[in-house]
């Protein structure tokens, strides 16, 4: 089996822009909107979400939903209905189950389909197969699923098959990882008894908020320091619930950070996220002396949104510690790229996990600001940028490995630094933020395919 040849790529620039201004809506959260899917798929009754994201990623998760025997129709642009199977339900996929770049879909979907009793094949892109699946695989066998099948290191494509029934565990995850931590309390749904998960440092909740939402007992404790013991009773019935998916704050990450760097820049992206288990970036840029407002906070569909009015400024370098990771995991990049523009040196720790996205983020991070002649280093985990106190040269390539972040980051970066900038594929942005580009061009950013003169690479 080989993975889909990926679509011919397509290089793209970014000239030094004038100020950003105006008002922009970002596309629905990526990781509540693989969720929605999901628990309509397993809930009895039809499941209406509105916000969805349509990016690539979920399109894929709403394949699974099909193939596994649930429906998922769109309606309308972010509008879709999902009729679920209930827990226990699901049928045998006729064919593979290809989630092309996505890992939360992959990984979820693995969670839900390990405690069934059937037999499921899970493949992806280049990126996808060259990503750890042991680290989901290794609970979903202690619960009782058997591994048929797997490329070597434990990676996709890989064949699970499900036990008759599914054993309740304790699992003390090895890596913060929102993705392990909902693949096991997934499974959890239709093991008998309780489902324990221990995080020692807490990542992303969504997946509790949403058993919750749809009518699961969730018990969250603090553990140690930073860490939760959450505790699932299995086998409820869940009950469809209307879900509205606020915006993402990690898509949102990249006109802010574009906000921040291009001089005279005032923007405002509506109805952001931000839990703050997702905005440790925020967190971070306020330190940096960044100016975002939060405006018109209010709750949305069990999460807090609110406006954010962004005004460009000068930063300072920071020094980001490692527990902050998991509420910014995915803002990496577009940190580092604002750290570029600041004065001094930012160093953000214990980045272990980059390794192992889509691309090596970190080396991604570096090769990528090396090329556009920002001081940059790896240390161990670490990562140390030396900012240029607003002006950085630009004018090379960012190389992308499939890797729609190292995309947008570096497009962002191309907006302020003298030269421009070109990335060599713009392709994945696609899975998580199909209308990045034209939403920066809205706001007055110079991004296009770069094939006139002058700027970035030309
Ligand atoms: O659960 C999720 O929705 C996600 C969890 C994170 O991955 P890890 O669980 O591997 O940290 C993050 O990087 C990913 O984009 C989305
Ligand atoms: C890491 C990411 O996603 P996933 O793990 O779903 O591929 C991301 O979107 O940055």
């Amino acid at each position: 089996m080989s993975a889909a040849p990926h679509a011919a790529p397509a290089p793209l620039a970014a000239r030094p822009s004038g100020p950003l201004a105006g008002r922009a809506r970002i596309p629905g959260d990526k990781s509540i909107s693989h969720r929605a899917l999901l628990f309509g798929l397993l809930a009895i009754g039809e499941t209406s979400v509105t916000g969805l994201l349509e990016g690539e990623d979920v399109l894929r998760t709403a394949d699974a939903v099909r193939a596994l025997g649930g429906v998922a129709e769109r309606l309308g642009e972010g509008e879709w209905r999902v009729v679920g199977v209930g827990i226990g339900g699901l049928q045998q996929p006729a064919g593979v189950l290809d989630f092309g770049n996505a890992g939360t879909g992959s990984r979820l979907t693995m969670g839900v389909a390990a405690s069934h009793p059937i037999t499921a094949t899970f493949d992806g892109d280049a990126s996808l197969r060259k990503r750890p699946m042991r680290r989901i695989v290794d609970p979903l066998v202690r619960m009782g699923a058997e591994v048929v099948s797997e490329a070597e290191g434990g990676r996709l494509p890989l064949t699970i098959r499900g036990p008759r029934e599914t054993a309740p565990i304790v699992y003390e995850t090895p890596v913060p990882s929102a993705q392990i931590k909902s693949a096991v309390l997934l499974a959890g749904l239709n093991a008998p008894g309780k489902t324990t998960v221990i995080e020692q440092e807490a990542s992303r909740d969504h997946t509790e908020r949403l058993l919750r939402h749809f009518g699961a007992e969730v018990v969250v404790e603090p553990h140690g320091q930073h860490g939760r013991r959450i505790t699932l009773t299995g086998q409820p019935e869940l009950r469809a619930a209307p879900i509205a998916v606020p915006a993402d704050p990690s898509s949102a990450a990249f006109p802010l950070v574009a906000a921040l760097i291009v001089p005279g820049s005032d923007i405002v992206l509506d109805n952001v996220m931000v839990n703050p288990l997702r905005t440790g970036l925020f967190a971070t840029l306020r330190e940096m002396g960044a100016d975002i407002e939060e405006l018109n906070a209010r709750e949305e569909g069990g999460e807090t949104v609110a406006d954010l009015r962004v005004r460009a400024g000068t930063l300072r370098g920071v020094d980001v510690p490692a527990e902050r990771a998991p509420s910014m995991i995915d803002e990496y990049p577009v940190l580092a790229v604002a750290a570029a523009f600041a004065s001094g040196e930012t160093r953000m720790r214990g980045l272990h996990e980059l390794r192992v996205k889509e691309s090596d983020r970190l080396q991604a991070v570096a090769d990528g600001l090396a090329a556009a002649g920002v001081g940059v280093r790896i240390e161990g985990d670490d990562l140390i940028v030396t900012g240029g106190n607003g002006e950085v040269r630009g004018g090379g390539t960012a190389a992308t490995h499939l890797d729609h972040r190292i995309a947008m980051a570096f497009l962002v970066l191309g907006l302020a630094a003298r030269a421009g900038m070109r990335v060599d594929d713009g392709t994945m942005i696609a899975t998580s933020f199909p209308t990045f580009v034209p939403l920066m061009r809205e706001l007055g950013g110079d991004i296009d395919a770069g094939l006139q003169g002058g700027g970035a690479g030309a």
